[in-house]
């Protein structure tokens, strides 16, 4: 790989094997995954259920480690580095969305939000904390605690604290999975917009073909694989590619 090519990849996975358990249970859920997520992209990641979609994107972003293979974050090897390292990394340099919100219930909006910065123990850049508050509209409920907004409004203040300290990349789990279909466009919004307007990197993991169709490129994994590629997407072209799995999943279960 080029300096080139390298300074424009925020991470990337090279032969990435991830086998879960060992002898005749093991389960290989990534067989030799090279993939890269370029710099100030949204890259979106399909695939049929159990297709390795979370464990590639856990193995990235260093939630999770490979049985085999090399994780990248920037030119940062992530195996070469210890557990209090990894720890820091994930702190500073990466942000990160799920389905399930994972705000923290007894800290106020803004406190969630800063989350990130405090525990970094930096102090927020003002200007860009204020960008983001008003991006997300959430500026009248400030000193809110998560149980008194809506889905909608909690998936917002996660994106915002996503954001806050300004990571290299930004992974996102299924983050519309829990929501309505209008404020999961409200969510594919802001990240898409934090992308375009602000060159931050995305990656998110979808069953949803509407919500990958907000990616600049999407990435699709069968059986552990990386099968197909494709850039501008829309959701009915996505929609197509996922058909041709189940089409290829029947023929090879064969009529029951
Ligand atoms: N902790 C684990 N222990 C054992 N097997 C696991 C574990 N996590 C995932 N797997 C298996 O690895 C394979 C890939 O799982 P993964 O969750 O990455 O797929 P996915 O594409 O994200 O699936 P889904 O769309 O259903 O969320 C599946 O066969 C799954 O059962």
């Amino acid at each position: 790989m080029t300096t080139a090519t390298l300074a424009r990849t925020a991470a990337r996975v090279e032969n990435a094997v991830k086998v879960y358990g060992s002898g005749a249970t093991a389960v290989r859920a990534l067989d030799g995954v090279s993939v890269e997520f370029r710099t100030g992209r949204f890259t979106a990641i399909m695939g049929p259920s159990g297709s390795g979609k979370s464990t590639l994107m856990h193995c990235a972003a260093g939630l999770d480690t490979l049985t085999e293979g090399s994780a990248y974050l920037g030119d940062t090897e992530l195996s070469a580095l210890d557990d209090r390292r990894l720890t820091l990394l994930r702190r500073d340099r990466i942000g990160f969305v799920f389905q399930a919100f994972n705000l923290v219930p007894t800290l106020t909006v803004a406190e969630n939000i800063t989350l990130p910065t405090d525990l970094a123990g930096v102090r927020p850049d003002g200007e860009w904390l204020d960008a983001l508050i008003d991006a997300v509209g959430l500026r009248d409920r400030l000193r809110h605690r998560p149980a008194e907004l809506s889905g909608g409004q909690q998936q917002r203040v996660a994106v915002a604290r996503a954001f806050a300290n300004r990571p290299d990349v930004v992974f996102a789990d299924e983050p519309t999975g829990n929501l309505d279909s209008r404020s999961g466009e409200e969510v594919l919004g802001l990240l898409g917009g934090a992308v375009r307007g602000s060159a931050r990197t995305v990656v998110m993991v979808t069953h949803d073909p509407v919500a990958a169709a907000h990616a600049d490129e999407v990435v699709f994994l069968a059986d552990g694989r990386l099968v197909d590629r494709m850039e501008h997407p829309t959701a009915e072209k996505v929609l197509d590619r996922m058909k041709a799995f189940d089409a290829t999943t029947s023929r090879e279960e064969g009529p029951s």
